[in-house]
């Protein structure tokens, strides 16, 4: 049966699940397409300008935030003001704590991608519409608004990992105009059991297929919130979805103060 996912009016705390209401909570939020907008220049995708303000509120807080992203830590942190929350970056393989200025690597070293794949990820990049971003020992490639040719890449990378048996070490992800390799196993998922308090409720936040990972296993006592951005059909496996960045920091913003 297909998922029902509710509007969280932002505005609207009195609409708002008792659960919302009631508990100690622990936020984790990502970052592409929940707390910045989208930018074809991923490097130009800078958080909206409330969001600086919203983040360092609750730092004055004791309720806990991280937030949660495929990108480097660094590269998060260097997008706000300072200072910032805790950054959990690439997925889950670095941890970036508020206080520190260099990200702690987290597992074991990741191996070298194999030459075939490096291969034909560059033969992509010189021939088709694409732009290559190098995130330390993994790759996203980004493509614009074609999902034609969005799921040609994926077909053609997938089938060379698992023809090859290097389905074992990596994976692809196709995400929003995104198809990312990644160490298999690093997932948002296992990075949020991993740093969840079991004690409070968890909201998570995010807009992405890698997102879905969080939804998918974060247990109860938890809230799980989508972005819908663009997306027509709320395919999601979350309860409740917000429709953009400019929501969730509305919502933050209020969740905030109704609990202070
Ligand atoms: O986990 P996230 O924080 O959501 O990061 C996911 C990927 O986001 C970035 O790419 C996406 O956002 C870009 C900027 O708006 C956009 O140009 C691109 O099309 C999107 O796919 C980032 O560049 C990736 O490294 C992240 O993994």
């Amino acid at each position: 049966m297909k998922n029902k996912v509710k509007y969280l009016d932002p505005l609207s705390p009195e609409k708002w699940p008792e659960k919302l209401k009631n508990n100690k909570f622990q936020l984790f939020l990502d970052y592409d397409g929940t707390l910045a907008p989208f930018n074809e220049n991923p490097d130009k995708a800078y958080p909206i300008d409330e969001t600086n303000q919203v983040i360092r509120d609750y730092l004055k807080t004791n309720i806990p935030v991280a937030i949660v992203t495929g990108r480097n830590a660094l590269d998060i942190r260097n997008k706000f003001i300072k200072p910032i929350v805790p950054v959990i970056g690439l997925h889950g393989r670095e941890f970036l704590p508020a206080e520190q200025d260099e990200p702690i690597k987290i597992g074991p070293e990741v191996k070298t991608i194999p030459d075939k794949l490096l291969k034909k990820i560059i033969e992509i990049n010189e021939n088709y519409p694409v732009k290559l971003e190098q995130k330390n020992n993994s790759y996203a490639i980004h493509i614009k608004n074609n999902s034609n040719l969005q799921e040609i890449i994926y077909h053609t990378l997938n089938k060379i990992l698992i023809n090859q048996n290097f389905n074992d070490n990596w994976e692809f992800i196709s995400g929003r105009k995104v198809i990312e390799l990644r160490p298999a196993d690093w997932n948002k998922g296992n990075a949020v059991k991993k740093y969840r308090d079991s004690d409070i409720m968890a909201i998570y936040i995010g807009d992405d297929r890698t997102d879905e990972d969080v939804f998918e296993i974060l247990s109860e006592p938890c809230i799980n919130i989508y972005v819908k951005n663009e997306d027509k059909k709320l395919d999601t496996k979350a309860n409740f979805y917000l429709d953009s960045p400019a929501d969730v920091i509305n919502f933050l913003k209020i969740l905030m103060d109704t609990h202070l």
